[in-house]
């Protein structure tokens, strides 16, 4: 690809300021604010519904906000209508003119402001180099791949040199490995044009691969805004936690000096917020070890260890995990003999009394809890083999919500 110089950050954002989007009765924004400074890759990512597209609309100037402004470069740009702002989309169907060559849908737009024929030619030769596509200038898109088109759509959005281009899930149509190529192609091209572009996904690994922020996105709102290792490993909400790759969410009771789960005691960075709440840790940053660790180990049985190739997924239950399932278990047996069921369900429930390790959490309503772990593919685990498992204080996030 054609090295361009990246234009020095000039610091000016695109601001939205307050946005509220209703249709009808329904509310799809519910007051949304945000700070992108130039030359960002910023990714709005979420679930279908959440709101992006209805956003990234607003900022193209194809969808009007109830309340609320958009400001570019410090201009309001709410009034203006879509072909009068410095921002260019790039859509999920590419939507490029079947019966034109590749040079003439890049042309097309900038023919049709009645262009200089000069500059027409010299901004359609600088997007087919930059996206290199030079060989196929002649082509129809029906002989194009879908990486190919998907660079057709994007280089006819960059000859507008636009401030901002706008990214509606423009990968959704490829199969997963050209995507992951185009993901990198993108963001390469990003960093050497520093233009600001917005990426609409519900891709969470997408949004990891590209951006330097993400907003994740839920229900009208912003849930989170941050660098993808702040959101991966920071998350502050239960939902946040689960959107972006796997959680355990262990639910417990604030100590004076940790955390209580229904399996015992933890030591946490950080005091709660709450009396009682969720603490998350990733699956990979739960450690398996032959011998106790010197904190935050409990003792475990393994459940199920399934390989994977490049890591194992190890499903652990927890000591109290598996009294309740004893309990359960014993009282649902209606085939047993009346004495002994209450035999048996005096054991179980002995155990499942002894398992609980205050009086606090008799009364409280902590769930049984089992463990998930990514772990190195080997040695395998068997499903019964009994380890401790360290949950690194360091790796558990109080979520506070
Ligand atoms: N023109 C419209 N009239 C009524 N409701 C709409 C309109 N456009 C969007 N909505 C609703 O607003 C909500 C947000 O839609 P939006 O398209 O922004 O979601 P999204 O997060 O982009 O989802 P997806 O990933 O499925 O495209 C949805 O519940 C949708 O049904």
């Amino acid at each position: 690809m054609t090295t361009v110089a990246r234009p020095p950050a000039t610091g000016e954002s695109l601001s939205i300021q307050n946005v509220v989007k209703k249709f009808g009765d329904f509310t799809a924004l519910g007051g949304v604010s945000l700070e992108v400074p130039s030359g960002e890759f910023f990714t709005l990512l979420g679930p279908s519904g959440c709101g992006k597209t209805t956003l990234l609309r607003i900022i193209a100037g194809l969808e009007v906000p109830t309340e609320g402004r958009v400001v570019l470069l410090g201009k309001d740009i709410t009034p203006l209508p879509a072909n009068q702002r410095p921002v260019n989309t790039v859509f999920q169907s590419y939507a490029l003119f079947p019966h034109l060559s590749v040079w003439e849908n890049i042309a097309f737009g900038l023919k049709s402001r009645r262009m200089d024929k000069a500059e027409v030619e010299r901004r359609v030769k600088y997007g087919l180099e930059i996206l290199q596509l030079e060989r196929f200038k002649d082509r129809l898109p029906h002989q194009l791949s879908g990486g190919q088109r998907q660079r057709v759509a994007l280089a006819r959005a960059l000859v507008n040199e636009p401030q901002v281009l706008l990214l509606d899930e423009p990968m959704s149509a490829l199969d997963a490995k050209l995507r992951a190529e185009v993901q990198v192609q993108l963001r390469r091209l990003q960093q050497q044009l520093g233009l600001t572009f917005i990426l609409v996904t519900h891709d969470q690994d997408e949004a990891m691969a590209v951006s330097d922020r993400i907003a994740l996105m839920r229900m009208g709102h912003l849930e989170q805004v941050g660098t993808p290792d702040e959101v991966y490993e920071r998350p502050r909400t239960r939902y946040a936690a689960e959107f972006l790759g796997a959680a355990n969410l262990i639910k417990g009771l604030r100590l004076p000096m940790g955390f209580e789960a229904s399996f015992g005691k933890l030591a946490l960075n950080r005091t709660p917020p709450w009396d009682e709440g969720y603490v998350a840790i990733r699956p990979e940053r739960v450690r398996l070890s032959e011998v106790e660790p010197r904190q935050n180990g409990l003792r475990v049985r393994v459940r199920e260890a399934v390989y994977r190739g490049a890591y194992q997924e190890v499903w652990l239950e927890t000591r109290r995990a598996r009294a309740s399932d004893e309990l359960r278990e014993s009282l649902s047996s209606s085939a047993m003999a009346s004495s002994s069921l209450e035999t048996r369900r005096a054991r179980a429930s002995d155990e499942l009394r002894e398992s609980l390790s205050s009086s606090a959490m008799a009364s409280s309503s902590l769930e049984p809890c089992d463990i998930r772990v990514r772990t190195a593919p080997h040695p395998t685990f068997q499903a019964g083999q009994e380890l401790w498992a360290e949950l690194p204080a360091d790796a558990l996030v109080v979520l506070d919500e």
